[in-house]
């Protein structure tokens, strides 16, 4: 049996109870195995910084969804909801993660939150309430329906022409499902637009360095990751950069 890439998956610092939980959906992980054919590895974000421990063990760093918000101050940006879900130990770790890993030539697959903390980490911003901002639809699910609905596909995106998702696609306008309230607002440096919605808002970013490998999308292409060619594509285009990076490593 070969020895499957690794990647690392900065978790989540969650309460349950009184006590402190590091936690990453296993549909992300799932999706990281099954379709992306890479070893994910949690990664606990208090201690990621010491990257002495595990830097060179991986092939990859993967950065998942959740339902907590960057803070705002991370961005240059006020609070706008005192009632919104932050995690500062997981910003902590993921913005000084993602440009760590592209220095050590690391590849870098984001998802929904990681896309932007990948904008922020590249000095980009953040709209905080897209519902609310003159021009954008509501990209949020709707938490009344079951997940089926919730991460159904939800809109289309436009896939930039030449693009590694229009690439993996065969086409340039896909439907993707939608659970985010937050969205890019000023682009990060460096990072090219590879997908937008129809109300503009971008949806996909790589990094400009065509050395690099950074793929970052808002939407969640590990819900069922094995049954949407789309999805499971995206996945295997980041395993494939993985293993590279293995193989240069042996
Ligand atoms: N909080 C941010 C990002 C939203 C996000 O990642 N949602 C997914 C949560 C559940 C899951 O992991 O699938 C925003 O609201 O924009």
């Amino acid at each position: 049996m070969p020895r499957l890439a690794k990647v690392a998956v900065p978790a989540d610092r969650k309460m349950i109870g009184p006590h402190p939980f590091q936690s990453v959906g296993e549909k992300y992980l799932r999706a990281l195995h099954e379709a992306a054919g890479v070893w994910p590895l949690p990664l606990p974000s208090p201690w990621a910084l010491d990257t002495g421990q595990w830097l060179d063990e991986v092939d990859g760093l993967f950065l998942t969804g959740s339902h907590s918000n960057i803070e705002p101050r991370r961005f240059g940006a006020g609070v706008v909801d005192p009632g919104f879900l932050h995690d500062p130990e997981r910003d902590e770790a993921t913005l000084s993660l993602i440009p760590m890993a592209l220095q050590r030539g690391l590849p870098v697959f984001a998802v929904c939150r990681g896309l932007q903390e990948v904008n922020v980490a590249f000095g980009g911003s953040l709209l905080q309430k897209v519902h609310e901002t003159t021009g954008y639809a509501d990209h949020r699910e709707d938490t009344a329906q079951p997940l089926e609905v919730q991460y159904a596909p939800a809109h289309p995106v436009n896939l930039a022409e030449g693009g590694w998702l229009a690439g993996i696609a065969g086409s340039t306008r896909v439907e993707v499902n939608s659970l985010h309230g937050q969205g890019i607002e000023r682009l990060g440096r460096d990072l090219l637009v590879e997908a937008r919605a129809d109300d503009g808002l971008i949806e996909a970013v790589r990094h400009a360095d065509p050395d690099s490998y950074l793929l970052a999308v808002q939407w969640h292409p590990e819900w069922r990751a094995t049954e949407n060619p789309f999805y499971a594509g995206t996945f295997r285009h980041f395993g494939d950069a993985c293993r590279r990076h293995q193989a240069r490593r042996r």
